[in-house]
C-alpha cells in the first residue's frame, strides 16, 4: 500500500527533523521550514511514527534538523528506526562525523549527506559563524571510509562561493563523493528580501554547460533531479543539481512528507500553516488506526508549491 495525494504523487519518503537546534549558524538556513522550538520527540515516539509510516508505503527516511547529530540519543534513534526502512540516510553539517560515523554505521545508517559550501576556511566561518572547516573535512574523510554514497551539499551563492564550483567538482571527484549543487530556496514572500536578491545564483545556465560536458546524464525519480557525470583530472565527478525555485517539475515529482522536530506532520518545506500534530495524539494513547488516519489527512493536504 502506498498513499497517493490529490495530485497523483505517491508518498514514499519521510523527512524527519530531529531537532531545531544547531551547533552552526548558516545565515541562509531555511530550518526545514520550521521555527525554533524546545519540544522534541522521544526515540520511542519517532520509532512508532516510522513504523506506522512503513505500513503506509514509506520506504525511505531522511534524518535532518537543525543538526541531527547534536541529539545525545541519535544512535539509539537510528537503531530503532532501522528495521522499518529500506533507505535510511542523514543530512548533517559534518562537525560530529569524525566520532559519530562509526556508531551510526553500526546502528544501521545507510548513507550521509554532508553540507560543505566552501573549501576556504575564512569563507566557511563567514557562512556558518564557526571556524570548524578542518573538523568538517576530517568528518568527511571518515564518512567516506564507511558510507556509500556520501553526498556533499553545496548551496551556491552569488559572489560568495560561485567561484568555487569547479574546485568542489574536482574535490568530489577526488573523494569519490557525489556533489549536490543547490540553489538557495526561499518561500515566495522572501523572494524580494535583500538576502535572496543578493545571493541567489541560478543554476540553469550551469546545467546547460554540464549537458555539453557530461559523458552521461541520469534523471532521478525524486524531483526529477538531473545527475551529470563530468570528466575531471581526478576521474568522473557525479554532480546532482537541486534547482527548486519556481520549478514546477520539481514539485510535481515531490514524494516527501515531513515530520517536524516538534512532532507535526508537515506537507511541504515552503508552505505555511500546514502542520498536523501527531505526537500529542501519541502522548494521549492514540491507536495505530488513529495515527494512520492522521497520516492520510496530511497526505490529502499536500499540494505542489510551485505549480
Ligand atoms: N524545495 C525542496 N527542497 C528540498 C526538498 N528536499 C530537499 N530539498 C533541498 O535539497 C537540498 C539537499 O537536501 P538533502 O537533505 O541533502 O537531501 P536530498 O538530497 O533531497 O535527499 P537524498 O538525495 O535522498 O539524499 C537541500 O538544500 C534541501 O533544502 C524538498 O522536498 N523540497
Ligand atoms: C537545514 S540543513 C539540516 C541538516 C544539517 N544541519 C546540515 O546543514 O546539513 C539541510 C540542508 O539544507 C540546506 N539548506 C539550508 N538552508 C537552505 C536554503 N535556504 N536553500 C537551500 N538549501 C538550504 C543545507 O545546506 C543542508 O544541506
Ligand atoms: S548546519 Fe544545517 S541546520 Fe545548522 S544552520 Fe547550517 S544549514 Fe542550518
Ligand atoms: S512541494 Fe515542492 S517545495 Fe514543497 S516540499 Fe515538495 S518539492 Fe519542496
Amino acid at each position: 500500500m502506498v498513499l497517493v495525494d490529490r495530485f497523483g504523487r505517491p508518498v514514499t519518503n519521510l523527512r524527519i527533523s530531529l531537532t531545531s537546534e544547531c551547533n552552526l549558524k548558516c545565515f541562509y538556513c531555511h530550518r526545514e521550514g520550521q521555527d525554533f522550538s524546545f519540544r522534541e520527540m522521544t526515540p520511542e515516539e519517532i520509532e512508532r511514527i516510522v513504523r506506522i509510516a512503513s505500513k503506509l508505503g514509506i520506504k525511505k527516511v531522511k534524518l535532518t534538523g537543525g543538526e541531527p547529530t547534536i541529539r545525545k540519543d541519535i544512535v539509539e534513534i537510528v537503531r530503532r528506526i532501522r528495521p522499518y526502512v529500506e533507505d535510511l540516510s542523514m543530512t548533517t553539517n559534518g562537525t560530529t562525523m569524525k566520532t559519530l560515523a562509526e556508531p551510526l554505521k553500526e546502528a544501521g545508517l545507510d548513507r550521509v549527506n554532508i553540507s560543505l559550501d566552501t573549501l576556504d576556511r575564512k569563507k566557511y566561518k563567514e557562512i556558518t559563524g564557526f571556524d570548524v572547516l578542518p573538523q568538517v573535512l576530517e568528518g568527511i574523510e571518515k564518512a567516506i571510509k564507511l558510507f556509500h554514497p556520501v553526498k556533499l551539499n553545496m548551496v551556491v551563492m552569488r559572489g560568495l562561493n560561485d567561484d568555487e564550483i569547479w574546485d568542489m567538482i574536482n574535490y568530489a571527484a577526488q573523494k569519490k563523493a557525489i556533489l549536490q549543487l543547490i540553489e538557495i530556496e526561499v518561500p515566495r514572500e522572501m523572494e524580494n528580501s535583500w538576502f535572496f536578491k543578493k545571493y541567489f545564483y541560478p543554476l540553469k545556465p550551469l546545467e546547460e554547460k554540464f549537458e555539453e560536458l557530461a559523458v552521461e546524464i541520469r534523471e532521478r525519480k525524486m524531483h526529477r533531479r538531473r545527475k551529470y557525470f563530468i570528466p575531471t583530472e581526478y576521474g568522473i565527478a557525479e554532480v546532482e543539481v537541486v534547482r527548486s525555485m519556481h520549478n514546477t517539475v520539481f514539485c510535481a515529482n515531490c514524494n516527501r512528507i515531513r515530520l517536524t522536530s516538534t512532532g507535526h506532520l508537515k506537507t511541504c518545506l515552503l508552505r505555511k500553516n500546514d502542520l498536523i500534530d501527531i505526537v500529542t495524539p501519541i502522548r494521549n494513547n492514540a491507536s495505530d488506526e488513529e495515527l494512520i488516519e492522521i497520516f492520510k489527512k496530511a497526505v490529502l493536504m499536500r499540494e505542489p508549491y510551485w505549480k
